[in-house]
């Protein structure tokens, strides 16, 4: 029986067996390097509320007797530049290596180029999971951060290059898809891990081994194109958009979220199990969420989307930032039980909306308006503006938690309405 062709109006015609085929190639390449990137994204934010991690990376005065029994305010009680560097470091080296991953990219194409993320992974594993110092733990999680520079480089690139028109938004929104069920193992494998001890941690890192062996070998194609032309101003409308999209999706706050969100329900008051527990249920929100996306960005398009987002977030972001100022006012500024679950519901709402919208939007965007010359230098950019933007709010957002408290989430509002009117 001959084949069933599919072909929308003005299309080259699709074989069904094909575009079967190639979906399911992306979808692999996906898991490849969303997997990763998520699971590194995840695992930060449970070691941070871990005792036996905390006692053994972070001496005098150590943030966890200052967790323990400081008698200073709730919200500064993390505020420790090596803590937040042993999360944001992976970011920073994420960002350089973007670069040198674009001409990788360019020159050898995408499949090295992943192949390299692969190694970087698993080096990293090695210095993370058996760290007896806080060196080693850094140096560790700046491989890991190689790894994402390489991966996420290659990856989005090539699943809008592989795959049919028709089915291209969800099939690169599944790069986002896996980085939700990263974060999201990372998050269960945390609350797991938080009883085990004193090596608890450990295990955190070692899974990740078994993850970048599985993943090792892929398939890709090469561009090859240079940085000059990205430089005329031809270019710069796509550039424009495509480090936006970047910037504004870490300004959204997502990541204050992912990275610290145990540190912020036991800042306003949960117990470390039920903190760990929150962040395993806004972990699972995410990833559900990320299937509307898959769903609605061929139909609905991209701009609905991300309009639709920024009116959820900015109400989500405002009334969190009301309930925390109201509690200031009180002795110990932790809520009442009532309170800490509709903080709950509103984060969850939050990360619905950045799940929906600009999260998946931030990576599938710039893959698919650059031009064929000028796509691995434009994409550079973008993967490069997340990670910075990324570091910032890592290596900052405990501090600013313990500067501005509940004016934090008005900081991240404000800058919602930017995105608002930028879209
Ligand atoms: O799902 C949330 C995660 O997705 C990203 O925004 C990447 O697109 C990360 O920065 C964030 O941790």
């Amino acid at each position: 029986m001959a084949p069933a062709i599919v072909a929308g109006k003005g299309e080259m015609p699709e074989f069904e067996g094909r575009t079967i085929y190639v979906a399911v190639i992306c979808v692999i390449i996906a898991a490849f390097g969303g997997l990763m990137f998520g699971y590194d994204i995840g695992i930060s934010d449970g070691v941070t509320v871990m005792d036996d991690f905390l006692k053994k990376f972070f001496p005098r005065p150590t943030v966890y007797e200052r967790k323990q029994y400081g008698h200073e305010n709730n919200y500064c009680k993390y505020d420790n530049q090596y803590l937040q560097l042993f999360t944001s470091s992976l970011y920073l080296a994420a960002l350089v290596a973007s670069f040198i991953a674009s001409m990788v990219c360019s020159k050898t194409g995408r499949k090295p180029t992943m192949q390299i993320a692969s190694l970087f992974f698993l080096l990293g594993v090695f210095l993370t999971a058996g760290g007896t110092n806080i060196e080693m733990v850094i140096i560790g999680r700046i491989l890991h951060g190689c790894g994402v520079g390489f991966g996420n480089q290659a990856v989005p690139l090539f699943l809008s290059e592989l795959a049919p028109t028709k089915i291209r938004g969800a099939l690169n929104i599944c790069f986002q898809l896996f980085i939700t069920i990263g974060i999201l193992i990372a998050n269960l494998v945390n609350y797991w891990a938080s009883n085990i001890h004193p090596n608890g941690w450990r295990f955190l890192w070692a899974l990740q081994e078994f993850d970048s062996i599985v993943n090792a070998c892929e398939m890709a194609r090469q561009v090859k194109q240079p940085f000059k032309k990205l430089m005329e101003p031809a270019s710069r409308p796509p550039l424009v958009i495509a480090i936006m999209l970047q910037v504004f999706q870490q300004f959204t706050g997502i990541n204050a979220i992912m990275f610290y969100a145990p540190v912020l329900f036991q800042t306003v008051g949960f117990g470390s199990d039920a903190a760990l527990l929150s962040a395993v249920i806004t972990g699972a929100i995410n990833v559900l969420s990320t299937f509307v996306s898959i769903y609605l960005v061929d139909k609905a398009g991209r701009k609905i989307l991300l309009l639709q987002a920024c009116v959820q977030m900015l109400l989500t972001q405002g009334i969190i930032g009301g309930i925390l100022m109201k509690n200031l006012k009180t002795t110990d500024s932790y809520l009442s039980h009532g309170e800490v679950m509709f903080v709950v519901i509103l984060v969850c709402l939050f990360v619905m909306g950045l799940a929906w919208s600009w999260g998946s939007l931030g990576w599938l965007i710039p893959s698919e308006i650059f031009p064929l010359e000028t796509r691995t230098a434009g994409f550079a950019f973008a993967v490069s503006s997340n990670m910075l933007f990324t570091f910032i709010i890592a290596q900052a957002f405990l501090s600013m938690l313990c500067h501005m408290q509940a004016g934090i989430f008005f900081f991240f509002a404000a800058w919602i309405v930017v995105m608002g009117l930028f879209t």
